[in-house]
């Protein structure tokens, strides 16, 4: 089969909302060419990413990459991605350069073009995410390995958002927490959580393509027993009361459901949030203060910010 490379050059800000309206299109599979991915902040304090190659990588900017089937809708899915990129802006989401280029990928060249950007990446104290085809050795003893293939859910678990949740939940969660992960995306955080000692994780995603690479991931990592997969809006249907929400959705899903949020924790109870960009740092605060939490933590990386709020005792 022939497959169309779709290449759009965008910014950080976008890589989320851009990505997440390629996979709404039909695109098997994102690629993010960021050039901060290979002088990450995090690289000095946990490790570093092995064997990336500057040359794959823009000097400014982020390539997202993804690949459609050349098919008769072929046009018409370009023109809905263009549109739906430039539907960002009302949103104000800096799109930067927005230049969009399509050219023509054999199916073998498809195959194996994404792989070479993923590699093991130390993203924690203890945790290092490989991806399931790289042969990966801890070097210490306390490391603590998850394994994905990101298939056509979000990331590879090395986006600064999921980053900046795993180191959170490493100082947060507390033995036998009971978690809900909402946006699980490959189910990354729901393996941390379950790694890190989570009694039980209920991982959410709207996206049925995120559910069964979830629900694979979590069978990789064997902790399929602790964690349970499911399709859900946010956190409708929730019905039992959780030590800990961990959430890496936009900031302005943050702020609409975090009301619902502090109302379903128990009291004592945290939320883990990013997704959020710098220039929304005031309005999540402002939410999640007027919901009735108390701020612990914002930390920050490149352009993203993550909170950690609680619910008072
Ligand atoms: C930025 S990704 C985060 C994935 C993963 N948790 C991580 O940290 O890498 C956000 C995820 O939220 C999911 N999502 C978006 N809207 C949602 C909703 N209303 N309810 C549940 N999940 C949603 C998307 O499908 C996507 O998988």
């Amino acid at each position: 089969m022939k497959w169309s490379e779709i290449c759009i050059h965008t910014t950080q800000e976008a890589v989320e909302p851009v990505s997440h309206i390629l996979h709404e299109a039909g695109a098997s599979g994102v690629v993010i060419e960021d050039p901060d991915d290979l002088y990450r902040d995090w690289e000095t304090t946990y490790g570093e990413i092995y064997e990336l190659s500057p040359g794959d990588y823009p000097e400014e900017g982020v390539l997202l990459k993804a690949y459609l089937p050349v098919n008769s809708f072929l046009g018409e899915a370009v023109e809905e991605i263009k549109e739906a990129i430039n539907q960002l802006l009302v949103y104000d989401i800096d799109l930067g350069n927005n230049k969009v280029t399509l050219s023509e990928v054999n199916e073998e060249e498809w195959a194996t073009a994404w792989k070479k950007y993923y590699k093991p990446v130390k993203v924690s104290d203890h945790i290092t995410i490989t991806p399931t085809w790289e042969d990966y050795s801890p070097v210490q003893d306390s490391e603590i390995i998850i394994e994905l293939d990101p298939g056509m859910a979000f990331g590879t678990g090395t986006h600064p958002t999921t980053v900046l949740c795993i180191q959170a939940l490493e100082r947060h969660l507390n033995q036998g927490d009971m978690v809900l992960d909402v946006g699980t995306g490959t189910g990354v955080l729901s393996i941390a959580a379950a790694k890190l000692g989570a009694s039980q994780v209920d991982a959410l995603d709207l996206d049925e393509v995120a559910v069964k690479s979830a629900k694979i991931n979590t069978k990789l990592n064997k902790v399929h027993d602790k964690v349970s997969v499911r399709q859900n809006n946010l956190l409708e249907n929730t019905d039992h009361s959780p030590d800990l929400i961990v959430a890496n959705i936009l900031a302005e899903v943050i702020t609409g459901m975090s009301g619902e949020a502090f109302a379903s924790l128990k009291p004592g109870g945290k939320l883990i949030t990013s997704g959020i960009i710098q220039t929304k740092r005031e309005m999540v605060r402002e939410a999640l203060q007027s919901s009735g939490f108390y701020i612990e933590e914002i930390i920050e990386m490149e352009d993203w910010l993550s909170f950690t709020a609680k619910k008072p005792e």
